[in-house]
């Protein structure tokens, strides 16, 4: 990642202790976010989204691993620092308005007081209240207490009291769980302004599958671990997406999966391409110069013949190619051989490619070589 790591979470484990009970929340999560950079969470209950936010907003302590965020490390924080961390640098959205808002408070209210703790004098505050106002496109309502306005409303106020101290990171945990579908693509939609016009780094955890559309990155945690990552790409018009590939379906913007690596060759295909290509059960691995090729096992003696009989220029892969038959399991988990790690280049992720018969693994390095990823710089307030 070129851009500075605003987020930077390495074998990060929680561990909440109940009576004679311990629960692994997080289990060895890693997480990479540059400043500027909009990035969703997604993850079935209890795979421990909400902790990872409550660990990076500085309400949780994690039990271990790295956890740095702009130069503060989590796990060393004493209260003092907890405390200026908390409202100096982050920004929260709850998904339940009553956690956003005091409701006796009107919505200029609600957007003073973090600033009024933080000791910003009256006259900058009101100012800021004002912009911040118009900003969510509710100046009309400033009076208003929260019981008068709409959910659409209340998570805009949410909004404006998460950026009345200017945080650098915002974390948003289903800021849209209790609206209906077109509010919420309005708030997300919204958030993406803020994220473009302020450059505020924003992670926003979500069941919502079409967010994926709208930010950066979409990084999937499964039992307490980061699983797959989605970015959103724009792929150059006429540029061959791999070359001696034939990959297929892929339109001018399109979403490609990154999946972790573990040091001993563990991974997890995303499910998309155990739909499409069926590895179930045992796959041939195939290590090329630059890249694995997972093939189902058989088919590539089936369409190579004899591998005696030499090399097929059709499927590019000679009988030299170094191939290893491996046991894949119904949602895709895998341990790679040793020769192909040490062979290719992962250093932990790879992108993953499906092609018409085989799904392939490419080096980051590799893979976006000549394919530039859509991101802006941030903008400055
Ligand atoms: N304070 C706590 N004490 C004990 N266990 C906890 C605590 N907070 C979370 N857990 C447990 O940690 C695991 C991860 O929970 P977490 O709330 O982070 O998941 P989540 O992905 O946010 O789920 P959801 O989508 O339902 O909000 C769960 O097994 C949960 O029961």
């Amino acid at each position: 990642m070129q851009q500075e790591l605003l987020v930077n979470c390495h074998n990060l484990i929680k561990i909440y202790k109940q009576a004679d009970l311990e629960v692994v929340a997080l289990q060895g999560l890693d997480l990479e976010v540059a400043r500027g950079e909009m990035i969703a969470i997604v993850g079935a209950s209890g795979s421990g989204k909400s902790t990872l936010l409550n660990i990076l907003g500085g309400l949780d302590e994690p039990s271990a691993g790295k956890s740095l965020v702009a130069g503060y490390d989590l796990a060393r924080l004493n209260d003092e620092k907890r405390t200026r961390y908390r409202n100096l640098m982050i920004g929260h959205i709850w998904q339940q308005s009553g956690r956003n808002l005091l409701p006796d408070l009107t919505a200029a209210d609600n957007i003073n007081l973090p600033q009024m703790f933080n000791s910003v004098s009256r006259a900058r505050y009101r100012k800021r209240t004002r912009e911040l106002l118009e900003i969510v496109g509710l100046s009309s309502m400033a009076q208003k207490r929260p019981e008068q306005l709409s959910g659409g409303e209340q998570q805009r106020v949410a909004i404006a009291v998460a950026l009345a101290n200017q945080p650098t990171l915002l974390l948003a945990d289903e800021p849209t769980g209790e609206l209906d579908s077109v509010t919420s693509q309005e708030i997300i939609a919204f958030l993406r302004q803020i994220n473009r016009a302020f450059g505020t780094t924003i992670i926003l955890v979500t069941h919502d599958v079409a967010v994926a559309s709208v930010v950066d990155r979409t990084i999937a945690i499964r039992d307490g671990r980061t699983s797959t990552e989605t970015i959103r790409r724009q792929l150059p018009q006429n540029q061959p997406n791999n070359p001696g590939s034939a990959i297929i379906g892929l339109p001018a913007e399109t979403h490609q999966e990154t999946i972790y690596i573990d040091r001993v060759g563990l991974l997890q295909l995303p499910a998309y391409a155990m739909e499409q290509v069926p590895l179930r059960g045992r796959t041939e691995v195939c290590i090329m110069d630059d890249h694995l090729e997972l093939w189902p096992a058989g088919l590539l003696s089936d369409l190579m013949g004899s591998v005696a009989q030499g090399s097929s220029a059709v499927i590019g892969l000679s009988a030299r190619t170094h191939r290893e038959t491996i046991l894949i399991d119904r949602v895709g988990r895998l341990q790679l051989p040793k020769e192909a790690i040490e062979r290719i280049p992962f250093a932990g992720r790879a992108e993953v490619r499906v092609s018409n018969y085989h799904v392939d693994l490419w080096p980051l390095s590799i893979a976006n070589a000549g394919v530039s990823l859509e991101r802006k710089e941030p903008l400055h307030e």
